[in-house]
C-alpha cells in the first residue's frame, strides 16, 4: 500500500469539554515516542486557546508509516467557532470525556453532531474515550454505560489515563488501523482539497560514496 519514499500523514482531532484531560493524553503520547526525552514529573496544563497541534510518527501494525498530526482543541464553548473551522479537515477524531463527569459524557454526542454536520464527502473515523481511569473512586460512568454509548454511534471505546500512561498508545494505535482500514475499503480517498489524508514525500538519504568510487544508489 505504501509507495516508494512515500508515507502517509494522518490529520486527527481530540475533542471533548474543558478539562477532560485532552491536552494531558496527547503531551503523554508524544513524550512516549522513541527518542523524545522522558516527560517532566506532572502533568498540569493550562487550558488551551484555540487549538495547538503536534505530530508524532509511528508504524501501523500493516508496516505503512504514518505521520500523525495531532490537534489539540480547546474544550471551553467561547473557542467553539475556531476550532469547528477544523473539523473538516480531520480524518480522525478522538472523543474525549472525563469519566468522573457526567457532563462532559452527556456532551459527546454533541461533539459527535457538530463534525457530522461539517463533514465532507469523506468518512471520519471516531474513537470515543473515557479518560482518567485512574480516579476509580470518584469514577461516575462506568464501563458498560460507555460501550453503549460507543454502540449507538457505531464506534469503538477505549478507557485511558495519562497520570497512569494506561491505554495511551493503543488509542492512537487503535484510530489510525481504523484510519488505514477504511483507506483500503475506498471509505476514505485521498482528495486535493482535503487535508484529512496527505501522500507526503520523505526525502531520499544521500547517497554514500562507495569505496570504488561509484554511487550504488
Ligand atoms: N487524575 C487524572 N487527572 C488528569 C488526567 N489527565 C489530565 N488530568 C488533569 O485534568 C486537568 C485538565 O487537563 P487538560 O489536559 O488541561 O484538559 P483539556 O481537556 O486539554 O482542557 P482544555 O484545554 O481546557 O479543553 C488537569 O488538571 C490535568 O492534570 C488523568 O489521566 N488522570
Amino acid at each position: 500500500m505504501e509507495a516508494a519514499g512515500c508515507r502517509y500523514q494522518f490529520r486527527i482531532a481530540l475533542l471533548g469539554d474543558a478539562a477532560v484531560g485532552k491536552t494531558s493524553l496527547l503531551r503523554r503520547y508524544v513524550a512516549g515516542a522513541p527518542g523524545t526525552p522522558a516527560p517532566e514529573p506532572g502533568f498540569d496544563c493550562a487550558p488551551t486557546v484555540g487549538v495547538e497541534f503536534y505530530s508524532r510518527a509511528m508504524q501501523l501494525r500493516a508496516g505503512l508509516r504514518v505521520k500523525l498530526q495531532l490537534w489539540d482543541t480547546a474544550g471551553h464553548e467561547r473557542f467553539r467557532c475556531i476550532t469547528r473551522s477544523f473539523y473538516r479537515n480531520m480524518v480522525g477524531v478522538l472523543l474525549v470525556f472525563d469519566v468522573t463527569n457526567r457532563k462532559s459524557f452527556e456532551h459527546i454526542q454533541d461533539w459527535h453532531q457538530e463534525v457530522i454536520a461539517t463533514q465532507g464527502p469523506n468518512k471520519v473515523i471516531f474513537l470515543l474515550v473515557g479518560h482518567k481511569s485512574d480516579l476509580q473512586s470518584t469514577r461516575c460512568i462506568s464501563v458498560q454505560e460507555a460501550e453503549e454509548l460507543a454502540a449507538s454511534l457505531g464506534i469503538a471505546f477505549l478507557e485511558t489515563s495519562a497520570k497512569n500512561n494506561y491505554n495511551v498508545d493503543l488509542v492512537f494505535n487503535t484510530l489510525t488501523d481504523a484510519i488505514q482500514q477504511a483507506l483500503q475499503q475506498g471509505d476514505i480517498k485521498l482528495e486535493e482539497d482535503w487535508g484529512g489524508v496527505r501522500i507526503i514525500q520523505i526525502p531520499k538519504a544521500p547517497c554514500r560514496k562507495q569505496q570504488s568510487g561509484s554511487c550504488q544508489c
